[in-house]
């Protein structure tokens, strides 16, 4: 991958911070889902705690909107929030009814420790900073799981257990909406710290949120894998 699928900003944070990306997006836990050795028990367990995920990064996307500077950078925001809402979550809601787990059970289901570290994280990153502190702690996950899913569906067999997570993550419906995040941080940039925001007094601060989020999205596998 040439690091520019989306956009600028973020090519320039992962080359930041190349040993915790690395970590995060060839985890043990992400091989299994590839071959399909990840035991169905981590899955699930994985799955559920992304559903609580999801409701805070829900939140975290909500104060992207409060935060916003530009109808741009609102529409983003509030897109995402939307397909979080109203259709991401579908994935966990379907694949855990199937195990019989419902989605009352889901929302009531007690949270880890890595769970909430990683949504409070990114939450505070955004009530003590600006738009900026935020995105930069957001964009792990967006264009992380965007890499494992474009990787993914070129190296798991058609037939993998986990094939269904991946195409979610592959989907052009997906990998469309990280573009148009990867574009809108670069304009989000461009504006609060000029044509260059690498040269910016503040860009460490901006490139240490991203690592930390980073870690934190490694730490949310390990959780997984000991679930099962
Ligand atoms: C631990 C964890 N990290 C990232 C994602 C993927 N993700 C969550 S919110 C969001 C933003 C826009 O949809 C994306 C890409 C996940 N599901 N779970």
């Amino acid at each position: 991958m040439s690091g520019l699928e989306y956009g600028s900003t973020f090519a320039l944070w992962r080359d930041g911070s190349q040993a915790e990306w690395r970590a995060f997006v060839h985890h043990p836990f992400v091989e299994g889902l590839s071959d399909g050795t990840l035991p169905r028990a981590a899955f699930l367990h994985y799955l559920v705690q992304d559903y609580v995920f999801l409701v805070h990064f829900s939140r975290a996307w909500s104060l992207g909107v409060v935060k916003a500077e530009t109808l741009d950078e609102m529409k983003v925001c509030a897109g995402t929030v939307d397909a979080l809402v109203n259709h991401e979550m579908a994935l966990h809601v379907e694949t855990c009814a199937a195990e019989g787990i419902g989605e009352a059970a889901l929302f009531e289901a007690p949270e880890a420790f890595e769970t909430l570290a990683y949504t409070r994280y990114v939450m505070d990153a955004g009530l003590q900073g600006d738009f900026l502190d935020l995105m930069a702690a957001l964009a792990p996950c967006c264009f992380g799981y965007g890499e494992i899913g474009a990787r993914l569906a070129r190296e798991a067999p058609t037939d993998a257990p986990y094939r269904t997570w991946i195409d979610t993550y592959n989907g052009a419906a997906y990998q469309d909406a990280m573009i148009r995040v990867g574009e809108m941080i670069d304009a989000a940039l461009a504006r609060r710290l000029g044509p260059e925001p690498a040269h910016a007094p503040r860009w460490p601060y901006l490139q240490q949120r991203f690592a930390t989020a980073t870690r934190l999205e490694t730490a949310f596998w390990d959780m997984g894998l000991r679930g099962g």
